[in-house]
């Protein structure tokens, strides 16, 4: 069992009284639930669940969202490097469940790595509108990448920036928002005993004063009449309830909105229309959300980050990159492309200008340009749907090939001729492959080999 701090205990039994707080520390006794989201972008639904070689069962809130058994391991498996689920724990479903993205919505992720929002505000957009997920920490903001990469988002902008820096640019841009804060994790004691080491009440008071700061930001890149998910994974009422409630003291232009889910599944908070997941009441760890609508009549008007003048590639770029579509593709990705370095993207629609912001990935990642030859991105063969390659060698699931694959081991095919193939898993994408005389280099990235 947790060793939980003392002053914790104390503080959690003055919140819901002595008997209750029996039941919440008795909770800790158990083990956390263990969450997976399925990508419905790579595989539908009734498709997964036949598929999936692991005992599911359905999180309530999240239609999208499944328990699974620890022993299965499931972040050990090639579907899990072709991107067909995400590892979240389920309470943490619940946010953007609360957010409800629709297609073509333009949304923000403020806080957003490692991204466990990030690709599930992705799925409810598809491929149209625009996810920008950003994240302060330049290692973290690499982890978040990778993940929406892995996942196929598309019309994506991940961003190392401040809030602060980001308000200054996005004012009244997005439809949505979620600020998943940085908190005193105190809902993830059960699941990462070793975050009881780092926890104490001065921790509480200063998430508490930054989670307000981020709050100012995020209110000022909501359109009017938008809509903004605040979310922690901590129990104390400094950084749930009362944040909320000052932060709607002095922003009277926002008012907060009943969530489906909340009525149904979680406990009400102790201010109207905010929920608790509590780790004794429900099969999740412990969480807070509040949904909050900004009225459609603040006066302020909503303003485009004007659209950045954006340098048409050479032609020389465009001759190789169609060349190399034609070759392994049965289409050529229609939109506006750009040069970053060597790096060539088809950038995310509605972008706004990116001049002077950190930019860790502005669309969907083409690939390489070299002197004389383009080399596709992990990224490119990540979002690629069935159909959309002419050149796949396929490994199945239980062969060793596809485990020598993702270990980086070249392999000998049964196939002639030479290019890039699209190396898949059961038919779902997991990287490329260049087959020269039967031998498939390969070329799954480095830095994310199994070892
Ligand atoms: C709760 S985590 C986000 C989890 C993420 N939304 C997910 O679902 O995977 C909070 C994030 O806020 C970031 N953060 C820390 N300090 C921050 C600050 N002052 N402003 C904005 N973000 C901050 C952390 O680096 C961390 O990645």
């Amino acid at each position: 069992m947790t060793a939980l701090p003392e002053r914790f205990v104390q503080r959690i039994k003055q919140m819901i009284g002595e008997q209750e707080a029996a039941a919440f520390l008795a909770s800790y006794t158990g083990s956390a639930a263990h969450g997976l989201r399925l990508n419905p972008a790579k595989v539908p639904l009734d498709e997964f669940i036949v598929k999936m070689p692991f005992s599911l069962t359905p999180v309530s809130w999240c239609p999208l969202g499944f328990y699974y058994h620890e022993k299965d391991r499931p972040g050990k498996h090639p579907y899990h490097a072709a991107g067909l689920y995400y590892i979240q724990e389920p309470s943490a479903m619940a946010v953007v469940e609360a957010l409800k993205p629709e297609p073509g919505d333009i949304v923000l992720d403020l806080c957003a790595a490692p991204g466990g929002k990030s690709t599930h505000i992705s799925s409810y957009l598809g491929n149209s509108g625009l996810l920008v997920a950003n994240e302060i920490h330049p290692t973290r903001v690499k982890v978040l990448s990778e993940n929406l990469e892995r996942w196929g988002a598309r019309n994506i902008l991940v961003v190392n920036e401040t809030p602060e820096r980001m308000a200054e640019r996005f004012r009244g841009f997005f439809d949505k928002i979620v600020v998943d804060a940085p908190c005193s994790g105190e809902g993830m004691f059960r699941k990462l005993p070793e975050a009881c080491d780092d926890w104490s009440e001065e921790k509480i008071g200063h998430c508490a004063f930054m989670q307000a700061d981020i709050l100012e930001s995020a209110s000022i890149m909501l359109k009017p009449g938008g809509v903004m998910v605040y979310s922690t994974c901590t129990f104390s009422e400094e950084e749930n309830e009362w944040q909320i409630e000052r932060f709607l003291l002095s922003h009277p232009e926002f008012s907060l909105e009943p969530v489906a889910q909340g009525e149904c599944f979680f406990e009400r908070g102790k201010l109207a229309n905010t929920y608790r997941l509590w780790p004794h009441k429900l099969s999740g760890e412990g969480h807070f959300l509040a949904r909050l609508r900004k009225s459609a009549s603040t006066g302020e008007r909503s303003e485009k980050p004007g659209a950045g003048k954006v340098k048409p590639i050479p032609a020389a770029t465009r001759k190789l990159f169609e060349a190399f579509c034609r070759e392994t593709l049965t289409f050529i990705p229609e939109g506006q492309y750009a040069l970053f370095g060597e790096q060539l993207y088809l950038l995310a629609d509605g972008l706004p200008s990116l001049k002077g912001l950190k930019i860790a990935r502005a669309g969907w990642h083409m690939g390489t340009v070299k002197k004389d030859r383009f080399e596709p991105s992990h990224a490119l063969a990540l979002a690629l749907k069935p159909g959309e390659w002419k050149r796949n060698v396929n490994f199945s699931t239980d062969s060793d090939e596809v485990y020598r694959y993702l270990k980086g081991e070249s392999l000998f095919v049964q196939k002639t001729g030479k290019g890039w193939d699209v190396v898949t898993v059961d038919g779902y994408p997991l990287g490329w492959g260049k087959l020269v005389q039967g031998q498939l280099k390969n070329h799954y990235p480095k830095g994310l080999r199994w070892v």
